[in-house]
């Protein structure tokens, strides 16, 4: 459990130089803050306290930084991302024992939900009662009506035209037909966008946002792209404490501040990740309800106030949702969509969880939901524990292959 953020006292972030601060000129700042409604702009404390920044530390002081040697892209295989190719060399494949092991992790991790959907096949009759219980299972896991319906419908009629009398075959039907339904929420992260790409990251409290953040700058790092971090979420000290933590780990600078505008935070990120020739600058924003409107304003706000940084930004826009939340998962992508448009989901804590379903409801469209695609999933709080969301993998997983 993040024994490291035991371990590690986090440092007191550096206050910069005047001539630091100045990459972006104050003026310029709140030229694109006042183009706000007024509303908004009541929410926002004066900004009275200087944007500081945790520089990373191997750079200054590489002897006192004893954990990055695994952060070398030379020394150890990219991750495998699921990223679209750039322009660079094509990053090395995972080696098979790597590939195994996460792919042993997804299969672990989805357990409960696989033992409970893969169970009912062994030993059993293909009959009627095998497809109440499939039902049950299946919306037990989460993956709701629509998609439930929809999919042993599918495999009614395909056991039916091919003749199938054998249960463990049902399960190979139904496994392809689960990869089928999740075909269209895969999606490759495209990282070969002009610099700097801006992502902007949201979720409710406890998501799994920083953490996400930190393990994708590991992983972005790996493909030999320059990042830079935006604690967005100014007025928790424990939050920003924790970007920086993982700013240190993976040696890149956090764009930080004490209290004030998070809008602002992203603004001059997004500069000084141009200014520094960063190709990614990854924005992490406070936890919050959808039910906590004014917060939800503040998300819009800083998604508008990064658009007058850079016209394309933000590049992606992320939500973090942790899978163990089930049909909730639905009522959180619908209310984050509807404010700031998102392009991706990355679900985590799928590690253990009895709803990895939850994504067949995604896909189905159920409660009304966009089918966001997903970039990424989760499966454990270490660094190389977010993989890129592949269907058949998962679809394997839920059903216990
Ligand atoms: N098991 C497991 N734990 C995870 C995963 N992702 C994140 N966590 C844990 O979830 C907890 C919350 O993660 P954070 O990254 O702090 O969540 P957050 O969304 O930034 O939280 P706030 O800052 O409160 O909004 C931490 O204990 C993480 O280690 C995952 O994929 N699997």
């Amino acid at each position: 459990m993040f024994s490291f953020f035991k371990r590690k006292k986090a440092p007191e972030p550096n206050k910069q130089t005047p001539e630091e601060v100045a990459e972006v000129a104050p003026a310029q700042v709140e030229e694109a803050l006042a183009e706000v409604p007024p509303v908004e702009a009541a929410l926002a404390p004066p900004s009275v306290t200087p944007i500081v920044e945790s520089e990373p530390k191997a750079p200054v002081l590489p002897e006192v930084e004893p954990e990055p040697v695994s952060y070398e892209p030379q020394q150890e295989a990219a991750p495998d991302l699921g990223v679209q190719a750039s322009a660079e060399p094509t990053p090395e494949v995972q080696p098979p024992a790597k590939k195994a092991s996460w792919l042993s992790r997804l299969t672990r991790g989805l357990s409960r939900t696989g033992q409970s959907i893969g169970g009912l096949f062994v030993g059993a009759k293909v009959d009627d009662a095998l497809y109440e219980e499939l039902e049950t299972a299946l919306i037990m896991a989460d993956a709701g009506m629509e998609a439930t319906e929809k999919l042993l419908g599918a495999l009614r009629v395909k056991v039916r035209k091919e003749k199938i009398t054998d249960a463990a075959q049902v399960k190979t039907a139904l496994r392809d037909l689960i990869a089928e339904h999740l075909a269209p929420l895969e999606r490759a992260f495209p990282l070969d966008r002009p610099a700097p790409q801006v992502v902007m990251i949201a979720g409710v409290n406890g998501a799994g946002k920083t953490t996400s953040i930190g393990k994708l700058a590991h992983a972005f790092q790996a493909n030999n792209k320059k990042v830079l971090l935006a604690a967005g979420d100014t007025f928790r000290a424990a939050a920003r404490e924790q970007l920086v933590i993982w700013g240190e780990r993976n040696n890149v600078a956090v764009i930080a501040q004490d209290g004030g505008d998070p809008a602002a935070v992203a603004f001059d990120a997004v500069n000084a990740g141009r200014a520094r020739g960063m190709d990614i600058v990854m924005v992490d924003t406070a936890g919050r309800l959808p039910t906590q409107l004014h917060l939800m304003e503040e998300l819009k706000k800083i998604r508008r106030v990064v658009g007058k940084a850079d016209a394309q930004a933000p590049h992606e826009v992320l939500l973090v949702v942790d899978g163990n939340t089930g049909q909730n998962a639905l009522a959180q992508i619908r209310a984050f969509d509807a404010a700031i448009n998102l392009t991706g989901l990355v679900v985590t804590k799928l590690d253990g969880t009895a709803k990895g379903g939850v994504l067949a409801a995604v896909a189905a469209g159920s409660q009304g939901v966009r089918p966001v695609p997903v970039y990424w999933i989760g499966v454990g709080e270490g660094m190389d524990d977010l993989q890129p969301f592949v269907a058949k993998e998962f679809a394997a997983a839920l059903v216990g292959d």
